[in-house]
């Protein structure tokens, strides 16, 4: 049913590298030691190759929160119960949630975009409510979504791309570390104790029974995998699926993508594996308190810009880097070169 026609293979733009050569001469040019600015020197370096200019910004930024529910969370896998995910969402759309703040803060385009919460949701004017269905099946029996519902999610993820300077994707579903470290699992041949942790803040004994339950699931999957796609079908999520098309839609529109955390990652990896011309269009916003983020975030070679011990989800970890690339990209544009300050190099 899938084939190299679908959508989201289709090559992202290349990057021209003479941007990014020019953006690195002039970050030289500026009154501060050469590298002294450290990462905030890279970062607006790779917006001069993403934005093809020397003055890059990054004013308007989209954030979409993605929600689902997941049949898995009914076997105790999350410190937390599944009624969460709609009440989390209901207090999104209410502006109290982290990331609601956070978006304010940054006058973000900021929506929510309901892919399978199984209770119904109150309309409200930043909700895109489009289910694919009433969450995922438990994918500890069978597969956690059909072809065609993973199709309907990644082109529902895609469809939500509106032109912005930088897209953050964000993530809300009770159980779905589970899903994100099956995915783990699966494409990089990791066993559950090492992809499998705390998420929402389970102790010792709930991460051994997660551990077992992930465990066998991936066992279970195992021989019906021939892809990404299909890791993506049988253990992922709605919201992870959404996530996938979003980034890879957002990657083939130039627009670069500000990843968040844990799950997030796991949706890169995925997006990553269908479509490699996704990888250079993507930045890593931090380091979740999650154990295995680390292992995802190695895979892509990627090192993230903070490190705050974070593990909430929501968007809000790439949220809170915002303002580091804002001020890198103050600093490429404002400051002044050696000669017009008539400083000696
Ligand atoms: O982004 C992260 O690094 C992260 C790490 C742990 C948990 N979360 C959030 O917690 C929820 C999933 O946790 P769990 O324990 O229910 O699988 C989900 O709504 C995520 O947004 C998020
Ligand atoms: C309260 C709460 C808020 C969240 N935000 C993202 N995941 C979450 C999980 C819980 C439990």
């Amino acid at each position: 049913m899938n084939t190299h026609a679908d959508w989201f293979y289709t090559d992202c733009p290349t990057i021209e590298q003479h941007w990014v050569d020019q953006g690195r001469s002039h970050q030289d040019t500026l009154t501060k030691p050469p590298g002294s600015l450290g990462r905030l020197e890279q970062i607006a370096i790779e917006f001069c190759g993403w934005q093809s200019t020397l003055s890059p910004e990054c004013e308007r930024v989209q954030i979409s929160v993605f929600a689902a529910d997941h049949g898995i969370a009914q076997q105790g896998v999350s410190a937390f119960p599944p009624a969460v995910t709609a009440q989390m969402v209901q207090n999104f759309l209410a502006g109290g949630a982290a990331i609601s703040v956070l978006s304010r803060h940054l006058n973000a385009e900021f929506h929510v975009v309901n892919c399978g919460v199984a209770t119904a949701l109150a309309d409200a004017p930043t909700l895109v409510n489009k289910p694919i269905a009433q969450g995922t099946q438990d994918f500890s029996f069978e597969p956690a979504m059909t072809e065609l519902q993973c199709h309907a999610a990644l082109a529902l993820g895609a469809q939500q791309i509106c032109n912005s300077q930088l897209f953050i994707g964000g993530e809300m579903g009770i159980g779905n570390t589970s899903a994100a470290s099956a995915i783990l699992s699966l494409l990089l041949n990791q066993p559950s104790g090492v992809t499998v942790g705390p998420g929402t803040g389970l102790q010792h004994e709930g991460i051994t029974h997660k551990q077992d339950l992930i465990g066998r699931a991936i066992e279970h999957h195992k021989p019906n995998i021939r892809g990404a796609l299909d890791v993506l079908r049988c253990v992922g999520g709605f919201e992870i699926a959404a996530l996938v098309g979003a980034y890879i839609q957002s990657a083939q529109r130039g627009i670069p993508v500000l990843v968040d955390g844990f799950i997030t990652t796991a949706a890169a990896l995925v997006a990553v594996r269908l479509n490699p011309s996704t990888r250079p269009w993507l930045m890593f916003s931090h380091q979740s308190a999650e154990p295995a983020h680390q292992l995802a975030l190695s895979a892509m070679d990627a090192v993230p810009i903070l490190s705050l011990e974070m593990r909430l989800g929501e968007g809000s970890g790439a949220a809170m880097a915002v303002p580091v690339i804002q001020n890198a990209l103050r600093l490429h544009n404002g400051m002044a070169t050696f000669q017009q300050a008539g400083v000696s190099q």
